[in-house]
């Protein structure tokens, strides 16, 4: 498809499909107010309104060819994607809100996420007052171009056990950066193969043979003149991915690497011209950019989403296949109750999560604002919620996703669906910033303390206040004896704190049964990790109807209660089906960000499928040369040895 008609590819058509159509006639709600309440306002909508209109006259933000790309081309596209943003970040003076907001409208699409995600993120929340003056303007004024250098190659998740070291030489005042085994290569960062000048590189920090833990270092890596590595620096791309190929993640071997003593960020704590260590804050505030991640990963769990939901509603109210009476007109695939099974999860889930990022991020700033003004009394807390949240909002995406793609059939499965690569770029959100068990673990630790305090009667964490107000009886007794009770919101919440409290003290028990067995602390825990990860898991009835057991097994719902709560679940279902159109056009996604031929805005699914078919690279001519080259022999040998077997 030549560049114009690749451009065109994305015009919106003013042939509505007639089955879309009459969705949007029938919506029993106001869709543009929805949708300014998904924004957060009316002035947000207009924000996003201009960004669309700034980004997608860009022809590298249309990029409708990316799906015959090479991974050079991608990367390249990538990085100048990036420097778009970069440009006009500074050129119309955006705050973190627009940045976020246009890095989502490029679909994250780009190779240096990593300078505003965390890069300049850890500049702000790790370095001294001193050296934020010193590296932030270069950082945003796109000097320093940087990565957040933290897991190597033998290790992730294991901080404790991360190898690299940064050795003080009193001598010359320098550290000394060193990768001294294979296992300790940096490798993962992104933009780091081939992108960033410079890393923020986590670091066992060694002053006279003492090691006193992890600290951030800034590590130049290439020359601002020409790029080249510099001095004891390897740097290089780990190769192609699933998905996120635009990004060149990198290895980092580093050799006898000289920093300067200032280069060490000093904001929690330091290195004094004599040599002698200093720490400052909590032990844990060099951890605070992760928790931002993962406060941000939540917030990408709700896009990713939203996209897959609306690409499924919309091809399945576009999808008619079968009939239920022979004879009749073959039936939207949406009306199928299996298929609203399949895909309303992830609609219902789309809103869930938008609400529990904005209620994560509120804590998140709140509890940010008060550690830099050295209060770090909910730190605790937050890590506990932001890795809770992150793992299960990861979990349930990948999930979801997965069950749109399956949603859309055969054509579910060509890239142009776009489906397939949303599955495939945010697979890894169970994995980045802290894999999903670890964190899982880390939010149990923090609930089984809770249970402690709780237990004897002291106060616990506002989070966590049902632990003191559910009752632990044995049986059952909350209200719900007919359908309109399931929709009670208040019993619903009364469901889950019922249920939570039985899970997360019946872990509780178990590992202390454990524990007073004479079993080993780290055993005993290793014993329950299953108990315990459950114990920092749960969303409304399907959430319910999607985990039968732990409301079974607890004394939470009566078997009959349960079947209550399913019938409940599909009738919710049915009511849902009739607007979910309106329900996934509030999310009011350009045809462009969404990027899929089943999910477009005008319904003309078969002629964007076909549109789409004339840009494969095997559609370049009639004849590919892979026939001259190879199938042509196959051919004429066949019909030789056909002649001979004739005369015979
Ligand atoms: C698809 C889009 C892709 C976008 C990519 C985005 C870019 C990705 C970047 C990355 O992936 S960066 C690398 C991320 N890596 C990790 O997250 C590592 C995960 N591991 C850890 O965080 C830690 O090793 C651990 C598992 C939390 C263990 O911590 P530690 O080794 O210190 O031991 P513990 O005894 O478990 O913890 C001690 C103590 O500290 C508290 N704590 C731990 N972490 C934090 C934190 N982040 N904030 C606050 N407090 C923390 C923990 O609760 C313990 O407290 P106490 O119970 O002792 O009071
Ligand atoms: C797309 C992508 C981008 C990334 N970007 C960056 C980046 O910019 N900077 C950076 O520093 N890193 C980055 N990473 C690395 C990422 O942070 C690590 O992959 C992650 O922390 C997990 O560590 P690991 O891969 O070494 O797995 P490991 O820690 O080796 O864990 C492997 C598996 O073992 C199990 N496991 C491990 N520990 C435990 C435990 N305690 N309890 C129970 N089960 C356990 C889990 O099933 C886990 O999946 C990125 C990774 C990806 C995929």
């Amino acid at each position: 498809m030549a560049a114009a008609n690749r451009d065109a590819f994305w015009a919106p058509s003013s042939k509505v499909n007639p089955d879309l159509a009459r969705e949007r006639e029938s919506a029993t709600f106001d869709v543009r107010e929805l949708t300014h309440i998904i924004d957060g306002s009316p002035d947000r909508t207009k924000r996003r309104k201009e960004l669309e209109n700034l980004l997608y006259s860009e022809p590298v933000f249309r990029d409708v060819g990316r799906l015959s790309m090479e991974r050079d081309e991608i990367y390249e596209q990538g990085v100048l994607k990036s420097i778009k943003l970069f440009e006009w970040s500074r050129k119309y003076k955006w705050d973190d809100d627009d940045f976020e907001l246009a890095s989502r409208l490029a679909n994250h699409d780009i190779s240096m996420s990593l300078q505003h995600a965390m890069f300049i993120p850890a500049i702000e929340r790790l370095a001294s007052d001193t050296q934020k003056a010193k590296w932030l303007p270069r950082a945003l004024h796109y000097e320093m171009i940087g990565t957040y250098a933290q897991t190597e190659l033998g290790h992730g998740t294991n901080l404790m056990e991360l190898e690299t070291t940064a050795t003080f030489d009193p001598e010359r005042n320098e550290f000394i950066m060193n990768s001294p085994t294979v296992t300790s290569m940096k490798w993962w960062p992104g933009a780091l193969g081939k992108s960033s000048n410079t890393a923020i590189v986590l670091a066992q920090l060694i002053v006279k043979g003492k090691n006193h833990g992890l600290h951030p270092f800034l590590v130049p890596l290439r020359s601002m003149e020409d790029h080249t590595p510099l001095p004891g620096i390897s740097v290089g791309d780990i190769g192609p991915k699933m998905a996120l190929n635009c990004i060149d993640n990198g290895f980092l071997i580093m050799k006898n690497v000289r920093i300067p003593r200032e280069n060490m960020f000093m904001k929690n704590a330091e290195v004094t011209r004599d040599g002698r260590f200093i720490s400052r804050g909590v032990d844990k505030a060099n951890y605070a950019t992760m928790v931002l991640v993962r406060v941000k990963i939540t917030r990408w769990a709700f896009e990713s989403l939203s996209d897959g939901a609306t690409t499924a509603v919309r091809y399945s109210v576009v999808r008619r296949q079968s009939s239920l009476k022979p004879g009749e007109r073959e039936l939207q695939v949406l009306d199928y109750q299996s298929q609203q099974y399949k895909v309303l999860p992830a609609l219902a889930a789309s809103y869930a999560f938008l609400m529990t990022n904005r209620s994560l991020h509120r804590l998140y700033d709140s509890v940010h604002a008060d550690i830099m003004a050295g209060n770090t009394k909910l730190l605790a807390e937050l890590h506990c919620q932001s890795s809770a949240l992150k793992a299960y909002m990861s979990e349930v995406v990948v999930q979801l996703l997965e069950l749109c793609r399956q949603a859309c059939g055969g054509h579910g499965y060509l890239a142009s669906s776009g489906i397939g690569l949303l599955c495939a770029s945010s697979a890894p959100l169970v994995t980045v910033e802290g894999e999903n068990s670890v964190l899982y673990q880390q939010a149990a630790r923090y609930l089984m303390k809770q249970v402690a305090k709780a237990v004897v009667g002291d106060p616990v964490a506002s989070g966590f206040q049902y632990l003191l107000t559910q009752s632990s009886s044995d049986r059952p007794d909350i209200r719900i004896q007919n359908l309109a009770d399931c929709g009670n919101l208040d019993t619903l919440l009364q469901v889950y704190q019922r249920m939570a409290f039985s899970v997360v003290t019946g872990a509780a028990r178990k590992l202390q049964m454990a524990i007073e067995s004479g079993v080993e602390q780290h055993v005993a825990w290793n014993n329950n990790m299953v108990s315990l990860i459950q114990a920092a898991r749960f969303y409304a009835l399907h959430g319910i109807a999607k985990e039968a057991g732990y409301f079974l097994a607890t004394p939470t719902l009566t078997p009959d209660q349960f079947e209550l709560v399913r019938a409940a679940e599909l009738q919710a279902m049915a009511k849902v089906r009739h607007d979910a159109v309106p329900l996934v056009d509030a999310f009011d996604l350009h045809d462009i960000c969404l990027h899929s031929a089943l999910g477009c805005y005008d319904g003309n699914v078969y002629e964007r499928l076909y549109a789409l078919a004339q840009t494969s690279s095997l559609n370049k001519t009639q004849v590919h040369p892979a026939y001259y080259k190879h199938i042509r022999g196959l051919v004429k040998d066949g019909q030789k040895q056909l002649r001979q077997q004739s005369k015979l």
